[in-house]
């Protein structure tokens, strides 16, 4: 390939891969992949200046503003840091520094902590903006799902200045990730693949007593300007920490390179023992004057270096390959390895994917294969040893029936996945069903757990989640470990969820690709499940946002007697299975086309509000822009709200008069 196409190919790829990561929050590719592919293009454009573009991806910070949030413009840049892989790119960074300025440098070390970066705004020691970096010029305010990190100080103490900016990074600590994921699970929905996407993914949430429900932590490492009196990055750290923010205790005053050197080889090893991810080190000129002096590249400061520690590979033996069936039928091969110690925890199982992926990477059972922990959390086979394998091993045939129920799998066109289409009789598609049944936003039975699910459908007790609303106290009590406590809690919570609204109850029946959000659209465009039955394949597709695989599979989850039994049974039952009248009764579109911001305290609820926004045809976003047509306000409405509105003369309207919109 010419030079010119090899440096277009590579910033397209980029783009793109910048795109996932920061918008969606779905990488594809791994760290290391992408800064291998970020060199190779710097490399190329060093030798080939003629091909220089300012929007290349090494000149610029990857992420960007979304459309969900009022777009801040930073008042200083948001930079990037520059990477290096091994110590001789430190040693050669650091000895450029000591050519370019005068005196004795110092070094302030502290761990790269692997999050999203957040600029915080404080004025008169009171938290008032926070605002992502999105493309390093402008970003993303976010203030209202931060306010909810209890880490980040909402009034400070001591000698803090009149107004400044403080940065740093939003984390999640490993304890609850997994807490996290294990309520993921449970509730039949995919876990999340990292920390790191997960808290940046979690910032950008619409809902903010959502964010609330994540443990986010906020670490800071960077005081913003140089004003405050302060003379040294070490310094600024201390003081911050005085001011009651939460600053790593980790970082450390270098002295000389030999110094940081010995850091960067402590973390190293030691980094598995901290609550959070790091992926590295980053070095910075002590000095504020120093790092005046020199200043920035277009993308990073010329002060600071990131040292990133490599990701971790071993090699262990692959004894056998499993088979696991989802809630939905989907088939997922694992890998059953050697007990192998891997980033602090040991590594018995890897995720295959699919039958491509196995194929394509030729693993095979008595494998010598190689692990990685690669910033995500489930460990992934990058590869073979060739040179171990046994000559007498023969590819691996993927599995034609199902595991657990015997059934010939399935496999559609254009998809990865082999499904298992046994729905009504395969044991772990029918407890997954009834877990994602009952679970937080699905039903919400209280009570009721998914091992119990397990146990109860393994002792025969129910079949299906209709057979849960015939259960008796008296067949559950002889269970294990059910308490007759236990017992009356189970069948309340059970009684409880007929309260359960339509959407939700639609949700739970856990028709594929039917989401939380594509279950409430159809619940408010068919108003009940009997409308909906007898909607066709075109009538779905008709509504805004269902596309043919939605309804497809709507269509096809109707089109099975079981289903429609079940269906009719949950509506013998009572539980809600369609849009009351109460609420139909309630819905309008007056407010059509209307974006409300609520602030403050209200006689009804805040949520009754909002509900009532959104019953009516409204909608309710966070924080004030010029896309708001009004601001209801309550009592105490937040001054800095108050005075964003009034600068932008957004009509300003109490609840009364918000009532009075309605009639
Ligand atoms: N896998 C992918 O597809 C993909 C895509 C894009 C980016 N990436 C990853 O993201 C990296 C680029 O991201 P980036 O531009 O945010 O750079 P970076 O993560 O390498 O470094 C800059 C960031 O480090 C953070 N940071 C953490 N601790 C810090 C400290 N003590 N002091 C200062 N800053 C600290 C800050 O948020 C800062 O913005 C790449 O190296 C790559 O590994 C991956
Ligand atoms: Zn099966």
């Amino acid at each position: 390939m010419k030079p010119e196409d090899k440096i277009k190919q590579l910033r397209e790829e980029l783009h793109r891969h910048n795109y996932l990561y920061y918008v969606l929050d779905k990488p594809e590719i791994s760290d290391y992949d992408f800064d291998q592919k970020l060199k190779q293009l710097q490399e190329l454009e060093e030798k080939h200046p003629e091909f220089y573009d300012e929007n290349s991806p090494t000149l610029r910070v990857g992420g960007a503003v979304t459309k969900n949030f009022a777009t801040v413009v930073h008042e200083h840049r948001m930079y990037s840091l520059d990477n290096s892989y091994s110590k001789e790119d430190l040693e050669n960074w650091e000895k450029r520094i000591r050519k370019q300025v005068d005196g004795e440098v110092n070094y302030t070390c502290e761990l790269k902590f692997d999050g999203a970066s957040i600029s915080l705004t404080y004025e008169k020691g009171e938290f008032k903006q926070a605002v992502t970096r999105g493309d390093g010029f402008k970003g993303d305010d976010v203030t209202n799902n931060v306010r909810t990190i209890r880490s980040v100080p909402l009034k400070l103490k001591g000698d803090y200045p009149e107004k400044f900016e403080i940065r740093g990074e939003i984390v999640l600590p490993y304890e609850g990730f997994a807490h996290l994921n294990a309520a993921r699970v449970e509730a039949g929905e995919e876990p999340y693949a990292n920390p790191r996407n997960t808290a940046s993914g979690s910032l950008k949430l619409q809902d903010s007593a959502e964010v609330a429900r994540r443990p986010l932590d906020c670490l800071l490492y960077n005081v913003v300007g140089n004003n405050h009196g302060i003379e040294t990055q070490y310094e600024s750290l201390q003081k911050a920490r005085e001011w009651g923010f939460k600053v790593p205790e980790e970082a450390k005053l270098a002295k000389s390179l030999k110094e940081v050197l010995d850091f960067v080889n402590f973390w190293d090893t030691h980094r598995h023992d901290l609550p959070y991810e790091t992926d590295g080190v980053v070095v910075k000129v002590n000095s504020l004057h120093q790092q005046e002096e020199l200043g920035y590249t277009s993308k990073s400061p010329r002060w600071a270096m990131a040292y990133k520690f490599k990701a971790e590979q071993v090699s262990t033996h692959l004894n056998k390959i499993s088979y696991q069936v989802g809630r939905t039928g989907a088939i997922t091969p694992v890998a059953n390895l050697e007990p192998v110690q891997l980033g602090g925890t040991t590594v018995k199982r890897a995720s295959l994917h699919n039958a491509d992926q196995i194929e394509k990477l030729d693993i095979r059972e008595g494998d010598e294969v190689y692990v990685e922990k690669g910033g995500e959390i489930i460990p992934k086979i990058i590869g073979v040893d060739f040179t171990k394998r046994d000559p007498k091993s023969k590819p691996t045939e993927y599995i034609t029936n199902c595991p657990e129920c015997d059934t010939p799998l399935v496999r559609n066109e254009g998809e990865a996945q082999h499904y298992c289409p046994n729905f009504n009789g395969c044991p772990p598609q029918i407890i997954g069903r009834i877990q994602h049944f009952i679970s937080r936003k699905a039903m919400d039975i209280e009570g009721l757990g998914g091992e119990t699910v397990a146990l109860l459908v393994n002792e025969g007790l129910i079949g299906n989640y209709a057979d849960l609303y015939e259960l008796k106290k008296e067949q559950i009590l002889p269970l294990e470990r059910m308490a007759e406590k236990s017992a009356e809690n189970l069948i309340t919570g059970i009684e409880n969820s007929k309260q359960i609204t339509f959407d939700r109850v639609l949700f739970a029946l856990g028709i594929r690709y039917v989401g939380e959000t594509v279950a409430r659209k159809l619940a408010k465009h068919f108003k009940s499940i009997d409308n909906l039955m007898a909607a066709s394949q075109e009538e779905l597709e008709a509504i805004d946002e269902i596309g043919t695989r939605i309804a497809e599979s709507v269509v096809e989850f109707f089109a099975s007697k079981e289903n429609v039994e079940n269906v009719k049974r949950l509506k013998g039952y009572g539980l809600q299975l369609e849009i009351s009248a109460e609420k139909l009764a309630n819905q309008t579109n007056k407010l059509e086309g209307q974006t409300f911001v609520v602030s403050g305290v209200f006689e009804m609820s805040r949520n009754d509000l909002k509900k009532l926004i959104e019953d009516n045809g409204g909608k309710v976003s966070g924080s004030i822009s010029s896309k708001t047509n009004y601001v209801v306000a309550g009592e105490n409405m937040g001054p800095s709200k108050l005075a964003k509105a009034e600068s932008l003369s957004i009509p300003i309207i109490d609840e009364k008069e918000f009532l009075k919109m309605l009639k």
